[in-house]
């Protein structure tokens, strides 16, 4: 697919959806999924391809702005696949190919018109390795300012991130050190400050808190819970506790790249309307 160089910044002019009546209920979604009024991400139909292996299914799924979706399943289900469909990262993969569209307020973001790395400003991303740059903390968090050529007070947007990470208070009077002394949860919060800094909407988390000790990662927890009060989340996670904790929504793939269920948390997890996503849920398989 060709990247031409206009950005997404118009995003925004699109806000209602591009397909009337799929907020009605039943109307999109797999069968039991919830009715929600102003998705900023509406998965329609989506497909991936690895070459000639299928690694999702038709995914359709309306994602609510400024709340945590966390998406679960077992290993090699295309949770993480799914992710990189949002920000476009799977372009990055040459044999991965994608089908069906992806609206992100309202603009399917495999239009001819949109630049992935304008989109990439707009939907950050934090991986499961804590992977800051060999680079002082300011500069790790004022990199994606940098990029986009911010002409703003950077110390000011460096100091609003690291506040935002909650890390600042930790940082304060290190900022010309390296990001690379710090431990692994500050680390972790170091690069959600810089996925932070450009004032991104949407956060898309893979796995964030997997590398973590349990204390660092009720730190991330916590500060996910934070962010989502100014920023849509999307978080993969292996921890059904912490799906429940953290996530207003939840989305259950299972095998074969297939979104089963997509619901309110707690329904997924005290009702879920599948025997297979209790099956899951109850560890009686994946
Ligand atoms: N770069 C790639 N090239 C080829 N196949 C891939 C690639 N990335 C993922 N796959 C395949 O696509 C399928 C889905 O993988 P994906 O990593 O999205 O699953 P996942 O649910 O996130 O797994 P995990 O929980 O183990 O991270 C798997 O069969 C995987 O082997």
């Amino acid at each position: 697919m060709s990247e031409p160089e206009t950005d997404a910044e118009g995003t925004d002019e699109a806000v209602s959806s591009p397909t009337p009546g799929s907020n009605i209920a039943g109307a999109s979604g797999p069968e039991s999924g919830p009715l929600i009024e102003e998705p900023i991400i509406q998965s329609k139909d989506i497909s991936v391809f690895y070459g000639d292996e299928q690694a999702l299914q038709e995914i359709t799924m309306d994602i609510p702005e400024k709340q945590v979706t966390a998406l679960i399943g077992p290993s090699g289900c295309g949770k993480s696949t799914f992710l990189r469909c949002v920000n476009r990262m799977n372009d990055l993969i040459t044999s991965a190919r994608v089908e069906g569209e992806l609206y992100f307020g309202g603009k399917n973001v495999y239009d001819d018109d949109v630049d992935p790395v304008a989109l990439r400003r707009k939907i950050g991303m934090v991986f499961q390795q804590p992977n800051p740059f060999p680079k002082s903390i300011r500069d790790n968090v004022a990199y994606g300012l940098d990029i986009q050529e911010f002409d703003g007070d950077v110390d000011a947007r460096v100091e609003e991130a690291l506040k935002g990470a909650a890390l600042w208070d930790e940082v304060k009077d290190q900022l010309d050190e390296s990001g690379l002394e710090l431990s692994g949860g500050q680390q972790q919060r170091l690069c959600i400050a810089r996925a932070i800094a450009p004032d991104p909407e949407v956060v898309l988390m893979d796995e964030p808190a997997s590398a973590l000790d349990p204390v660092a990662t009720s730190q991330i927890e916590d500060l996910i819970a934070d962010i989502s009060e100014e920023y849509t989340v999307i978080i993969v996670t292996h921890n059904m506790q912490q799906a429940a904790r953290i996530s207003d929504k939840t989305g259950v793939f299972l095998t074969g790249g297939e979104l089963v269920e997509f619901d309110d948390t707690q329904k997924i997890f005290e009702n879920p309307d599948h025997q297979r996503v209790e099956d899951y849920i109850t560890g009686k398989f994946g």
